[in-house]
């Protein structure tokens, strides 16, 4: 949790387009950002369901080098645009690049091999062995007759490792609990090797162990280089953990930018309706959010619920 932090720059009440074009990749030897490092990058997007907009003129980024939280609201699009942003649903308007190239115009096999997505509560009922779900994740890599080779077992068996799964890999997948194939669709994610790594909630049925160990390892993918683009529920997560956030509320980016110039008490109240305010974590040195609103909830609940003498 206390990797190095990267400069982003806030663009608070504006689009996420021009924000942070400073940022590359951290080389893990020397910390010199790369600015021609792949990225992602969304224009103007817009999604409409039923003539409601879902998403409404989005400008995003997720820099490679970085770990980037999504944070927004119940129901302010964050699922809708991640899938956008994976390649799986188009924009009606807008566009979408990674590395310079049209999400949509490159091919499927392509986009496979660049970008990979973990949705919320994403599963298989296959009768599958967890080693052979995590493999699903090298067949972007493979030509149409070719096999899996020694290399894509290592690579499989290192992304059960790197989540803590090894031992669970001749179980069948449909006899884990929640938690358990949270991680073993993480592994596949890894075992797809992208530049871009998407997650929808990856915190969603873990326990605090689980959770901080795989924000930590979102946390040194980014180091490493790979840009991965986070939706977070838990507001304190994403402000321990992210270089980034990007706030969305009603299908609009209302702020996005550096973590700690982004989360003010003022955007959250705007945005969560929630007293809170960032103060440095004594153990980590990494923001921490301290909420402010549980004693008014207990008093609401005194006046409507009162004891009875
Ligand atoms: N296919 C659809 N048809 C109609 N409305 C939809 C559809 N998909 C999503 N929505 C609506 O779009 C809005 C955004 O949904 P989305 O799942 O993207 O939000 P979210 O920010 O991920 O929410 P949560 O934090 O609750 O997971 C919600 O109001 C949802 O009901």
């Amino acid at each position: 949790m206390t990797r190095p932090r990267s400069e982003a720059h806030s663009d608070v009440h504006g689009s996420d387009a021009h924000g942070s074009e400073a940022h590359g990749p951290r080389d893990p030897r020397d910390s010199v950002p790369r600015l021609d490092a792949p990225r992602l990058q969304a224009h103007r997007i817009t999604r409409t369901v039923d003539g409601r907009a879902l998403i409404d003129g989005v400008d995003c980024t997720a820099p490679a080098g970085t770990l980037t939280a999504l944070v927004g609201p119940n129901g302010a699009g964050k699922s809708t645009l991640l899938r956008i942003l994976a390649g799986i649903d188009r924009p009606d308007q807008g566009s979408v690049t990674q590395a310079g190239t049209d999400l949509f115009r490159m091919p499927r096999r392509e986009r496979a091999r660049r970008i990979a997505l973990v949705e919320q509560d994403a599963s298989t009922e296959l009768a599958l062995s967890v080693t052979a779900v995590v493999a699903l994740g090298r067949t972007p890599h493979h030509s149409l007759w070719s096999h899996d080779s020694a290399l894509d077992a290592s690579i499989v068996n290192s992304a059960l490792d790197r989540v803590g799964m090894s031992e669970y890999a001749e179980r069948e997948i449909t006899s884990l609990s929640g938690g358990e194939r949270q991680r073993v669709q993480l592994a596949r994610a890894l075992a797809q090797e992208p530049e871009l790594l998407i997650l929808d909630e990856p915190t969603n049925h873990l326990d605090i162990q689980a959770q901080l160990a795989t924000l930590e390892l979102l946390g040194g993918l980014a180091t490493h280089g790979m840009a991965v683009l986070a939706a977070l529920h838990d507001l304190g997560l994403a402000a321990a953990s992210s270089d980034r956030v990007i706030v969305l509320s009603a299908g609009r980016v209302v702020a996005a930018g550096e973590t700690r110039a982004v989360l003010t008490a003022e955007l959250i109240r705007e945005v969560f309706n929630v007293d809170a305010v960032l103060i440095e974590n004594p153990l980590t040195g990494r923001p921490m959010l301290a909420s402010a609103t549980l004693g008014s909830v207990r008093a609401a609940v005194a006046i409507s619920c009162p004891a009875s003498s």
